[in-house]
């Protein structure tokens, strides 16, 4: 699938901040907001995957993303990369907290200290960064923040109960932060995808038999792709959806 051919004009120029948009669904819409005209920046660890991402957009669209390397997993670094981003691209408008990392574990190999970085990498992150944006947003009279959570957390998938957990807490942030920034002129909304074959996904998770099991739940029988994500989280930075805050949006093909 490629990406949809829409443009939201009020994208244009506008700031926007993608984190773990190295790769995936992230690189999809780092790329997706180029194409709309926004100075575009984004936080990754994986930093030779970020560096090939900033080159092969460069050469396909005339346009460099600004590569930030950080570990969203530290407070500090994630303060000092958004004021980095900003210094990069300009005021952010729109921020996208899409990283994460859905490692699975047997429950009996759950730990405490697993525990709580399976929670830095997949829910803390995402305040940490609203809350390092937010007076950005308040100085440019509002903004749009886009929280990735997952249908994960609503199918009973025992091997994730840590990632499950956090995906079930960003609809409660959302909710929180949408009630908190609101004033601002500031929307918080959630996006939760079904499956989303990505390579890594491919690579780490999922073979044929999966995808298919998958396929057979969902209304729509085709394989979702990163490509998918992005009409939604377009639409959902853009003033098109204005009056819309604190609300989830599922994007699964139909499971749900
Ligand atoms: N792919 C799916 O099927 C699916 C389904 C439901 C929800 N989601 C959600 O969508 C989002 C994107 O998923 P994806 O499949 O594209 O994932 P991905 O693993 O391909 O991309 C995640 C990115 O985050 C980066 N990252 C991980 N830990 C980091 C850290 N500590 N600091 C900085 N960057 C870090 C990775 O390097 C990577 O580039 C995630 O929030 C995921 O939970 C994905």
């Amino acid at each position: 699938m490629s990406l949809p051919s829409s443009q939201f004009p009020d994208l244009y120029d506008c700031g926007v901040l993608v984190t773990g948009g190295g790769s995936g669904i992230g690189a999809a819409l780092v790329e997706a907001f180029l194409r709309q005209g926004a100075r575009v920046a984004f936080i990754d660890i994986a930093e030779e995957e970020s560096r090939a991402l900033c080159d092969k957009l460069a050469a396909e669209t005339g346009k460099r993303p600004e590569y930030i390397a950080a570990d969203l997993r530290d407070v500090e670094a994630i303060r000092r990369a958004v004021a980095a981003a900003a210094a990069a691209v300009g005021p952010i408008r729109v921020l996208v907290n899409n990283a994460a990392r859905d490692d699975r574990q047997a429950l009996d190999d759950v730990t405490g200290a697993s525990w709580d970085e399976s929670l830095s990498v997949n829910l803390n992150h995402l305040f940490f960064a609203s809350q390092a944006v937010a007076p950005h947003m308040r100085r440019q009279g509002g903004g749009s923040i886009i929280n990735f959570s997952s249908i994960a957390f609503m199918l009973n998938m025992p091997e994730i109960p840590a990632y499950a957990t956090a995906k079930a807490g960003i609809i409660g942030l959302t909710k929180s932060l949408a009630g908190r920034l609101g004033p601002d002129k500031i929307r918080v909304n959630a996006v939760l995808p079904g499956m989303i074959v990505t390579e890594r996904q491919k690579r780490l998770w999922l073979d044929d038999a999966a995808i298919a099991r998958m396929q057979e739940r969902q209304c729509l029988k085709r394989m979702l792709t990163a490509e998918d994500l992005v009409g939604p989280c377009l639409f959902l930075a853009s003033d098109c959806s204005a009056a819309m805050t604190a609300q989830a949006m599922i994007i699964d093909g139909g499971v749900f």
